[in-house]
Order: structure tokens, then C-alpha cells, then sequence
């Protein structure tokens, strides 16, 4: 299947300088330690070729959410470190995202010189979409190669709008292959099609839900996004993580399932802890016995058997957030437990998400999911049916695109 969008392989990347959107979010620890390098690796393959086209690539990132401020917490210097060992080649980082200093890094490169930009969420106008932000990314630059599938889903600066201010903007090989791949797994998916949405981007992902709800036969919902259905439910949910505004909405979906005939599973049973620490008291709690200060950071064993169930009997298995805090031993269970179901079972399955992939990667299992993304919000909004903001900006091919053609 042809994508109907331009790649870096129908252009001439020759002395090139590119401004090339990666999504290098990776989990990194309290010591500043990337944990998870699976989002770097994947965009290895594009920049291995633009290195060896003798282009000179300005990487740009985000890196969590800074809110539009400089705060070195958020800073990218870890992944330069892990970049450059991967790369076999120096990486320089650079102060920062924009200005008169990454101006001067730009115009002393030679071909095949690698440089990252600091976090492009320091600055308010990326999240805004900015048109002078894009400007300034687009500043010298001769190429925009969007490679990040992880942030396609967004239209922001460095994502979208910097397309509109350069000659050529084309995809690269790991966007191409996401959008192929999950393109053709979601377009006619072996049923019962299952959904598991879980993790703490609730009120972000709350809102796929109802599209999903056209698409799946089951979904199960875990991690930090059921709370919110459990207080949809009337349950109390202590100190847990919430979005009080969302409540409407999960009771919503809950009614809506029923009508679209969805079998919806949520938690019977949750591990809660005293307080949120590396060293928690926690124990088992149902669902109704949530004690008002504490918090639940993990599905409970009897949801783990109800999910398994669930997921025993689908042939289609789309997994998005963990199932509890699996950073910390005591809350891994649940999300592990998930992992090695989907791992025995012979289910289509695919993993997507900067955190679930990490998860299903410590588990070792990898290798036994038949495709693992590296976009969450990304793929959720492909399995909407919905277009990516990152890959209508790129430009188009002139052939006629394939009906199967996500890039469409
Ligand atoms: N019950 C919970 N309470 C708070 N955070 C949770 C809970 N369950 C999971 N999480 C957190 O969700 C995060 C991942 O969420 P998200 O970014 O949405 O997933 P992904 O990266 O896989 O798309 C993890 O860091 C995990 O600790
Ligand atoms: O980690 C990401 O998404 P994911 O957690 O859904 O996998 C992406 O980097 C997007 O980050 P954002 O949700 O802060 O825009
Ligand atoms: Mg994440």
C-alpha cells in the first residue's frame, strides 16, 4: 500500500538542512535516566538515512508537558546522551528551541551533522499552533520531515504549522510505517474487537471513547482512566487520580454502551495505597470499600481475571495505557498480568503508547505483540477513523491513493 503523502525517499535530501519532528517523550527516571529508548530507536532508521544522504538534521521534541515554560525538569539533555550512543555520532544539543544561538549551530553545519533542539513545549506557541513560532522553526530550513507518529495526533507548531513555511514537508520511515501498519490492523479487524484504554491522560482520551464505541465489541477500561468511570458509578475513589469534569461524560458512556450493545468492563476490585511513594502500604480493596484517603494505583486480581476472560475471546486487541502505576513494583501487577495474557493469547494484538510500550518491553514481550506503536493518543485517534493534524500537512503524491490509505 502506497502512501498518498510525500516521503524522504521521493525527495533529494543532499545537503539538505531539515527541521525533522521526532516524538522523543520517552519515560525517564527521578536520576534523569532514559528507561525506555524504545521511541529513539524506532526513529533511528530516518535518521540513518539523512545522515548518510549527507543531510544536516535539526531534531526537534517535546518532552512531558512544561506548559509553555523553560523548567529543566523537562529538559532533553538526557535523551541527547542516549541519541548519540544510539547514533554512533555526536549529537549537540542546543540551548534551546528557537533564537539567535540555534541560528548560529544551524548555519555552521556540514552535512551529516545531527543537532537537537531543546524542548519545543518551552515555549506557549507550540501547543498554540503559533504561525511566528513555526516561522522560526522553518527559519533556514530546506525540508520538514514529520517522523514523530507519537504527536501526529496533535496540531501544534513544531507538528503541523511549520509545514506551511517551508519548500517540501514529507513523512519519514517510522510515521509511514505506523500509519501503514495500523491503517490496514484497524480497517477490517477480526472480531470481537477489544479495546483496553487505560493510563492518565483521562481527559484527553475520554473523549475517543465514543467513537470507539462505533468500532469495538468490548472495551475494558483500567489504570488511572477507570476512576473516573468508578465515580460515574457512585462509587467513592478517595484520594484517586480523577477528572471531576469528565464524570458527565464516563456516565454517558456508560449508558451508551448499553445501547450500542458494547460489553464495558470496568474495575470490581483495585489495589489502593496509603499514599502515593516508592515504598507504599497498600492493600486489595472491592470497589465499594475504597477508603476515603487512600489511592487506587492498580486493577485488583479479581478484575484481572474478568479482563482476561474478556480478552480470551477476542480475536482483535488494541491495548493503550497501563493498567496501574507500574513504575512501582506494588502497582505493576495488573499491567503485567495484562502483558502475558495478550503475550499466550493468539489474538491480533497491538500495543500502542509511550508508557504501555515500555511496560509490555520490562515485561520481556515485546516480540509477542504483532505490532507495537509508538503513539497512544495517536493510535486511538486512528482507531477513531479520525486524521492525523502531522500527516495532512505533509504533501501530497500525485497518484491515485489506495481506499485503504490512511494517509489519504
Ligand atoms: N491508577 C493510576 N493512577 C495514576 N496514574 C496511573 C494509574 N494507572 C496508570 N497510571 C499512569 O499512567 C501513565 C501512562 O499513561 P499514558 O501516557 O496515558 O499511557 P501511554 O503512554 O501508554 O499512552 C503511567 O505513567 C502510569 O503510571
Ligand atoms: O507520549 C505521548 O503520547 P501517549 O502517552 O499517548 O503515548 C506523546 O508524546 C504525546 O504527548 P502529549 O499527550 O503530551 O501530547
Ligand atoms: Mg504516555
Amino acid at each position: 500500500m502506497a502512501c498518498s503523502r510525500l516521503s524522504i525517499k521521493d525527495i533529494s535530501l543532499e545537503g539538505k538542512r531539515i527541521f525533522c519532528r521526532v516524538d522523543f517523550n520517552v519515560p525517564i527516571s527521578a536520576e534523569g535516566k532514559v528507561t525506555d529508548d524504545t521511541r529513539i530507536v524506532k526513529a533511528l532508521p530516518t535518521l540513518q538515512y539523512m545522515i548518510a544522504k549527507g543531510a544536516k538534521i535539526v531534531l526537534a521534541s517535546h518532552f512531558g508537558r512544561p506548559k509553555g515554560e523553560r523548567n529543566e525538569k523537562y529538559s532533553l539533555t538526557p535523551v541527547v546522551k542516549r541519541l548519540s550512543k544510539l547514533l554512533h555520532t555526536d549529537v549537540k544539543m542546543a540551548p534551546d528551541c528557537i533564537g539567535a544561538e540555534v541560528e548560529e549551530l544551524k548555519s555552521r553545519m556540514q552535512p551529516g551533522d545531527v543537532i537537537l533542539l531543546e524542548n519545543v513545549r518551552f515555549h506557549p506557541g507550540e501547543e498554540k499552533n503559533d504561525e511566528k513560532l513555526a516561522q522560526e522553526f522553518a527559519k533556514n530550513i530546506d525540508v520538514f520531515v514529520n517522523d514523530a507518529f507519537g504527536t501526529a495526533h496533535r496540531s501544534h507548531a513544531s507538528t503541523a504549522g511549520v509545514a506551511k513555511f517551508v519548500p517540501v514537508a514529507v513523512a519519514g520511515f517510522l510515521l509511514m510505517t505506523e500509519v501503514k501498519m495500523l491503517g490496514e490492523a484497524l480497517q477490517n479487524p477480526k472480531r470481537p474487537f477489544t479495546a483496553i484504554i487505560g493510563g492518565a491522560k483521562v481527559s484527553d482520551k475520554i473523549l475517543v471513547i465514543e467513537s470507539l464505541l462505533d468500532r469495538v465489541d468490548k472495551l475494558i477500561i483500567g489504570g488511572g482512566m477507570a476512576n473516573t468511570f468508578l465515580k460515574a458509578q457512585g462509587y467513592e475513589i478517595g484520594k484517586s487520580l480523577v477528572e471531576d469534569d469528565r464524570v458527565p461524560i464516563a456516565k454517558d458512556l456508560i449508558a451508551k454502551a448499553k445501547e450500542k450493545n458494547v460489553e464495558l468492563l470496568l474495575p470490581i476490585d483495585v489495589r489502593v495505597a496509603k499514599e502515593f511513594s516508592y515504598t507504599p502500604e497498600y492493600k486489595n480493596a472491592l470497589v465499594e470499600d475504597i477508603p476515603e484517603t487512600w489511592t487506587a494505583l492498580d486493577i485488583g486480581r479479581r478484575t484481572i481475571d474478568l479482563y482476561s476472560e474478556a480478552i480470551r475471546s477476542s480475536a482483535t486487541i488494541v491495548w493503550n495505557g497501563p493498567m496501574g502505576v507500574f513504575e512501582i513494583k506494588e502497582f505493576s501487577v495488573g499491567t503485567f498480568s495484562i502483558a502475558h495474557i495478550l503475550a499466550k493469547h493468539d489474538a491480533f494484538t497491538i500495543v500502542g503508547g509511550g508508557d504501555s510500550v515500555a511496560a509490555v518491553e520490562q515485561a520481556g514481550l515485546t516480540d509477542k505483540m504483532d505490532h507495537i506503536s509508538t503513539g497512544g493518543g495517536a493510535s486511538l485517534k486512528m482507531l477513531e477513523g479520525k486524521k492525523l493534524p502531522g500527516v495532512e500537512v505533509l504533501n501530497v503524491k500525485h497518484e491515485q491513493p489506495t481506499s485503504t490509505d490512511f494517509c489519504k
